[in-house]
């Protein structure tokens, strides 16, 4: 079994292919559209909501069946028909072209994989088995959906503008790295949790406050 490069793609505007209109391949789909990914798909036919996301011109839709070559210009490419011998030939091909291929009815033939994912705001969590069991990848990611709560994206939002602020104004490194440290609190995620008015403000007043004490 392949030991798999963990990365997170930022497929915004870049073009990528799904082969097959099926319910995986809607499923594939919609985990890209999200994404802002500029959707192909090829097929001979599709479900009907993928029919009308290609009717509202969401999705291209090319209706007919795969043939090698088409998949040449992507950046990525999921192979989802339901024809193991079309999911191959598509994996020679981008495999050929360097092309990341992720193939639904097949571990061995993907050059890449899709992973269960947990969303909080911008913090992502990622759960994969390499493979081995899907259905348990999506457990253990709803099992993390239970600890880690929509306050973590609240707070991370917080967070992310706070280090922007920090990384332009402070230039010494010693307060820097102490104030990046120290803005991370469990403490101040379960603030939020419980209701209480948590800002950017207060979190950096609070750090820095505690910053020019250990000075004196
Ligand atoms: C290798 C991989 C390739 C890929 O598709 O990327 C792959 C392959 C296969 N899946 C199969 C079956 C199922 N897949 C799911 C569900 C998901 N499958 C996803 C990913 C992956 N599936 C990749 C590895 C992920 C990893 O292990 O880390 C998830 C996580 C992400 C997503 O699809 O978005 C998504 C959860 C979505 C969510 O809940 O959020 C369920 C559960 C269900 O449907 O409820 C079942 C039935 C139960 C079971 O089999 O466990 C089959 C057999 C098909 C058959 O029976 O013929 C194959 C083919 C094979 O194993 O060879
Ligand atoms: N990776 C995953 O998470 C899972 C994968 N699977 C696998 O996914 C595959 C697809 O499943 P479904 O979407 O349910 O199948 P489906 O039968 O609903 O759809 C198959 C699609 O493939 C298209 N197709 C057939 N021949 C084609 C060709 N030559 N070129 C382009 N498109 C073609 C059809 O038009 C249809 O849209 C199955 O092989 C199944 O084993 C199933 C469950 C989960």
């Amino acid at each position: 079994m392949a030991r798999y490069y963990s990365v997170i793609l930022d497929l915004e505007h870049c073009p990528c292919l799904v082969v097959g209109g099926g319910s995986i391949a809607q499923r594939k789909i919609e985990g890209m559209m999200q994404c802002g990914a500029d959707v192909t798909m090829i097929g001979p036919s599709c479900t009907p909501r993928l029919e009308a996301m290609a009717a509202e011109g969401s999705i291209y839709w090319l209706s007919c069946c795969y043939r090698t070559g088409m998949a040449r210009d992507f950046a990525f490419v999921c192979a989802a028909s339901d024809d193991a011998e079309v999911n191959e030939q598509v994996a020679i091909d981008c495999r050929r072209d360097n092309i990341p291929v992720n193939v639904v009815d097949n571990t061995e033939l993907s050059s890449a994989i899709i992973p269960a994912v947990l969303r909080r705001a911008d913090v992502i969590v990622s759960v994969s088995t390499s493979g081995c069991s899907p259905a348990l990848a999506a457990a253990i990611r709803d099992k993390i959906a239970d600890v880690i709560g929509p306050a973590y994206g609240i707070y991370n939002d917080m967070l992310g503008e706070i280090r922007k602020h920090i990384l332009a104004e402070i230039d010494d490194p010693e307060k820097r790295r102490y104030i990046l440290r120290n803005i991370v609190n469990q403490r101040y995620v379960d603030m939020i949790k419980a209701g209480y008015d948590v800002t950017p403000e207060l979190i950096l007043d609070e750090i820095l406050s505690n910053w020019k004490e250990r000075d004196v």
